[in-house]
């Protein structure tokens, strides 16, 4: 176990004689991880930590600024620090809401030893911590005239306040009537190239001649909003959605025949007949792939419409009086403002002042982390909490708190 200390040992700080001065660069903790040390926190502004990683390596004695992906935490006055199984390093912040108290600074997940692979430089990745029971991000995918536009307008209107939709990024043109920003961030291809080289995206494939791709950003800004994502993207873009750390359920659509499929993109009239030509040659090879690969956890037929929509529904156990009793539930895990924390057999201790409760004792949380899912990109979920009483269980080794 390597616990965050807010505090260097006389042999780190022989070594270095800036960024110590935690007075004058804010409030910042010290987490060892082999043989570095990562200093999370530090700003101009004392008041505040702003989350800026640093890593020191005591074996060259040597201070690097790692490429930081992902969306950091946003300030807060002060944090803790502790790291699970020396791949990522779970922060606590003070005075945060609930909903934004807990994050995953990932130092050696699989994520970010690949980006290192990728990028060939120190890499560190942002990934904010969700409760157990955020519903998981559904990827529709099928042939281009199939109906998964359709088929998930019906969805977001039906349940507004239960699904959003990811709002991917393609370098082609709009059509008549699509908005940028709604339908699609519409970009120029070296814009999208570099965003993509700095890992800024879940996935992106070329499909159909243009570049479409699903920045973390569209995924986590629906489950801000406390929202199911749905992705509406190719089958190559689901495969690496797949072998992503998103936990989402995989959808495919087929159309009834490849006849109908060439009759319902024709009709839709939105591609010149070189581009109708160009889709229905990709339809086949995905037809294909997405039937025969094991990718997809459900295959639908999209013959008539209500009839693939009632399908859908179920497979996302909703049912038609769903979306009036629906109330959207607090999405993140409560966890108590930390005073201290501590890790033990995948359980973090947390001890919080009374004062902040507005009792007269200490109380201790346990915030259970053996299960956690996903991760950068995206959220990592699957954070348990409950609160302990140290007096009987002795299961934790816990002395009780005066
Ligand atoms: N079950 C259905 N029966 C008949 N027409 C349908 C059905 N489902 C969708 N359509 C029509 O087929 C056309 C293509 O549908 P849609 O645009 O939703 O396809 P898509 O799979 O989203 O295509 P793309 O991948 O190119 O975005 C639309 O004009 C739509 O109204
Ligand atoms: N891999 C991805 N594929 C995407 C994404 N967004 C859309 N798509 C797929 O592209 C085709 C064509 O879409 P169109 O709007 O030009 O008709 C379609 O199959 C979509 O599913 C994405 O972000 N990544």
């Amino acid at each position: 176990m390597g616990e965050a200390q807010e505090i260097f040992t006389d042999d780190v700080k022989q070594h270095f004689a800036v960024g110590l001065d935690s007075e004058a660069r804010g409030y910042q903790t010290s987490t060892i991880v082999g043989e570095k040390i990562f200093v999370i926190g530090g700003t101009a502004d004392v008041s505040t930590s702003s989350f800026d990683v640093r890593a020191f390596d005591k074996s060259t004695g040597r201070w690097s600024v790692p490429t930081v992906l992902g969306t950091k935490p946003i300030p807060s006055k002060s944090h803790s620090a502790v790291l699970l199984n020396n791949e990522r390093i779970l922060i606590l912040k003070r005075d945060s809401t609930p909903e934004d108290c807990a994050w995953f600074l990932e130092v050696d997940t699989s994520y970010v030893r690949e980006q290192k692979r990728i990028l060939g430089t120190e890499v560190v990745a942002w990934s904010k911590g969700v409760r157990s029971d955020a519903p998981k991000p559904i990827v529709i995918s099928g042939p281009s005239g199939v109906g998964k536009g359709t088929l998930i307008n019906k969805l977001m209107k039906d349940f507004p306040s239960m699904f959003g939709f990811s709002v991917s990024h393609t370098t082609r043109a709009p059509r008549d009537k699509e908005k940028d920003g709604v339908h699609y961030h519409f970009t120029e291809r070296s814009i999208m190239e570099k965003d993509i080289r700095d890992g800024k995206f879940l996935e992106s494939a070329s499909v159909h001649g243009n570049l479409y791709g699903t920045s973390i950003e569209a995924v986590e800004v629906v489950a801000d909003a406390g929202k199911r994502c749905i992705l509406d993207i190719d089958v190559q873009g689901a495969r690496s959605v797949r072998a992503s750390s998103l936990d989402a359920i995989f959808i495919f659509i087929c159309p009834p025949s490849f006849e109908e499929l060439e009759k319902r993109l024709r009709a839709r009239g939105t591609e010149t007949e070189e581009q109708v030509q160009k889709r229905l040659k990709n339809a086949r090879a995905e037809l294909e792939q997405g039937r025969s690969s094991g990718l997809f956890d459900h295959i639908l037929v999209n013959d008539d419409l209500e009839r693939c929509y009632k399908n859908i529904k179920k497979i996302l156990g909703l049912d038609v009086s769903m979306e009036a009793t629906h109330q959207s539930s607090p999405k993140t895990v409560g966890v108590p403002l930390g005073q201290s924390i501590s890790e033990m057999d995948q359980k973090v201790l947390i001890q919080c002042e009374a004062s902040e409760l507005g009792k007269a004792s200490k109380n201790w949380f346990v915030l259970d982390v053996s299960s956690l899912k996903g991760g950068a990109p995206g959220r990592t979920r699957g954070l348990n909490m409950y609160a302990i009483n140290p007096f009987v269980d002795a299961q934790y080794g816990i002395k009780t708190a005066s």
